[in-house]
């Protein structure tokens, strides 16, 4: 039975809000105060209205007591004055209570999508989801300010204003509330069809906003490879749909407003004869006929606002529900309930910053692993360059060390403490990413680098920028360190956006770095400028490089070659190339004796995943 209630239409409907409602918490009293606002702001409604009519069939009346009338009167302007009053204070408090809940929404949604975005999803994929969750909290503001306390005030609003019309009239005032009843029990006999109907609504609307997000985004490309118009068919389909989907939504809700109405009429209709039949045969006093007429259009009141409300339900519904999938997206990686606290970020001079990578295996879905059994011992100080195919993991190992993800199985340590026990956002004071598409952030030159250390003076930002061979530009532009940024360092290039997380890096002066080196950008004397670059960055710091050129590589102390998810060989370049026939033909080098390098390597690396062997081939080759 218990199973069969919580699995109908109304209680699925109303399942994703009443769960929402726990963000509440603190404001709980304040949703009362607002709804007892609103049943004293309705009350007040109904008695102005029954003392205006009372009035007006006293005055008709021509009684020469003018006693009642001048009751009558005082009660009618005490009675519109505190009308006013409690709407004011019910449409202040509403509002406040909404404003409070949806802050809180906003802000658990923003962790939300922190803990599951470094690894779960891409910067832009991101961005769409915040968007289009975003999109639905603001959905959910309009049922926080006006629902919750018209809720509670359709069944108090109805019983309270019944008892008056009863003491009044007798038992048939209760003719309009089982009119008012009648009434709420229409969008509960749509309730299937409206919350089919508010998913449809909310995903087309998500759809939507996540196109505009894209087309926002990549507007270069778009218009770069001239898919403008295509991009703009996109757009007018999805809000084509949008439309379609709220015709359908709005046609069932006028379906559900003609039928209210039906009932209203009604019920009004009724007790029109009901008690015009008791005046005729004198069990109703003539003056208190239009008062029952008042009280039992103020019967309805509340709950013809209640049903507006329940009409949107479906649509409020599966906003809530949208909002509930992010909320409760599980973490890429759980921190320790009693994380280990590491003494203040190490940095180069510490001497700290020896990684450990033991038996490590790891996929991003249990059936295609990546890593199967990596163990790599890097000691404090040292630069270790990962090479390897495209689609090898050696971007996956860069994840791995700033604990994107967690490993399926083994360990990671970081001067011997597992990586697992220390908190994540600690893990990156010590280890910094630089990835191969820095992003810089709408602001200025200065304010992109504060990012990195928030106390810096301008002389250790010029040092910074003079480090990463970017000063000379900078000093060039006329506005220096406060030159603007477009958003994603829209206005500067490629080399000068990497120069400019190098010049972050040295300013952050971690205890490890990891480079997962971009093989685009530059051209050679810039390459061989940043070579320096990164030489003196590395000095005395424990560096993992993600290697893509050779000179890259031949700079590095030991060079390690990942392949089908394990280490295949590691040693110095000069080492593995007089060693490895499969490290000569990995790199292009003369000496190879396989000239393709399909008829030396094993199937996986000839035909990796997702990447071109020959191409990476060259691109080694190339760059020596
Ligand atoms: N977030 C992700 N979700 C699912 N699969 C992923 C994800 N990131 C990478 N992969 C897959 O994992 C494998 C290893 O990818 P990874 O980026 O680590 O390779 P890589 O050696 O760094 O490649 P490249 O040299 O092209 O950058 C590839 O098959 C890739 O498609």
């Amino acid at each position: 039975m218990k199973q069969a209630l919580r699995n109908s239409t109304p209680a699925r409907l109303l399942g994703p809000i009443i769960r929402l409602l726990t963000v509440m918490g603190p404001q709980r009293m304040l949703l009362v105060r607002s709804t007892l606002s609103m049943t004293a702001y309705q009350m007040f409604a109904a008695a102005a209205g029954a003392l205006s009519v009372g009035l007006a069939a006293t005055i008709t009346a021509q009684s020469t007591d003018t006693r009642v009338a001048t009751v009558l009167a005082a009660g009618l302007i005490a009675a519109v004055l505190a009308n006013g009053l409690f709407t004011w204070i019910e449409s202040w408090l509403s509002h406040v209570l909404a404003y409070r809940v949806i802050e809180t929404l906003r802000l658990r949604v923003h962790d939300a999508i922190e803990r599951i975005t470094p690894a779960g999803m891409k910067r832009r994929r991101a961005g769409e989801v915040a968007g289009s969750t975003m999109a639905d909290v603001e959905a959910l503001e309009w049922f926080y300010a006006h629902t919750l306390g018209s809720a509670a005030n359709a069944v108090l609003g109805p019983l309270a204003v019944t008892a008056a019309l009863v003491t009044l009239v007798g038992p048939t005032g209760l003719i309009a509330l089982l009119g008012a009843i009648a009434l709420l029990t229409v969008p509960w006999l749509f309730a299937a069809l409206q919350a089919r109907q508010g998913r449809e609504v909310r995903t087309e609307l998500g759809r939507l906003t996540a196109i505009s997000f894209e087309g926002a985004e990549s507007l270069r490309e778009i218009l770069a490879l001239g898919l403008g118009a295509r991009h703009l068919d996109e757009v007018r389909a999805a809000t084509r749909r949008l439309q379609r989907r709220k015709r359908t939504f709005a046609l069932r809700s006028g379906i559900e407003t003609a039928i209210a109405d039906a009932i209203v009429a009604i019920t009004t209709i009724g007790t029109l004869l009901v008690q015009a039949e008791r005046v005729a045969t004198g069990q109703l006093s003539a003056t208190l006929f239009p008062v029952a007429l008042v009280l039992t259009a103020a019967t309805f009141a509340p709950a013809v606002a209640i049903f507006a409300v329940a009409q949107k339900l479906g649509e409020v519904s599966a906003a809530a529900e949208r909002v509930l999938d992010v909320i409760d997206a599980p973490a890429s990686v759980n921190d320790h309930p009693t994380p280990v606290t590491l003494p203040a970020a190490g940095s180069a001079a510490t001497g700290s910053g020896a990684v450990s990578l033991e038996n490590v295996h790891f996929g991003y879905s249990p059936t295609e692993p990546v890593l199967t059994g990596v163990t790599l011992r890097i000691a404090a100080g040292e630069t270790v360059a990962i090479v390897g195919v495209s689609g090898s993991g050696k971007s996956t190992i860069a994840s791995l060390l700033v604990r994107f993800w967690d490993p399926t199985s083994g360990n990671i340590l970081l001067d011997g403490v597992p990586l697992r026990s220390i908190a994540g956002n600690r893990v990156r004071e010590d280890v910094l990413l630089v990835g191969q598409h820095p992003y810089l952030f709408r602001g200025t030159v200065r304010s992109n680098l504060l990012l990195a250390k928030p106390d810096a003076s301008d002389r250790e930002l010029w040092n910074a920028l003079d480090h990463a061979v970017l000063g000379p530009t900078i000093r060039a532009w006329p506005d220096g360190l406060s030159h603007r940024i477009g958003e994603a360092g829209a206005t500067m290039s490629g080399g000068q956006r990497q120069r400019l997380a190098l010049a972050q890096a040295f300013l952050r002066d971690p205890a490890i770095l990891v480079l997962d080196e971009t093989s685009a950008h530059l051209d050679a004397l810039s390459e061989s400028e940043l070579g320096a670059t990164i030489s003196s960055l590395r000095a005395g710091r424990t560096t993992i490089v993600i290697a893509h050129r050779l000179a890259t590589i031949a700079r590095a102390s030991r060079v390690v070659f990942l392949h089908d998810g394990g280490i295949l060989v590691e040693g110095t370049h000069h080492e593995l190339i007089s060693t490895s026939e499969e490290y000569r033909s990995l790199i292009g080098h003369p000496a190879s004796t396989s000239p393709a390098i399909s008829a030396a390597l094993p199937r996986s690396i000839t035909t990796p995943k997702g990447g071109d062997n020959n191409a990476d081939h060259r691109h080694y080759a190339d760059r020596d």
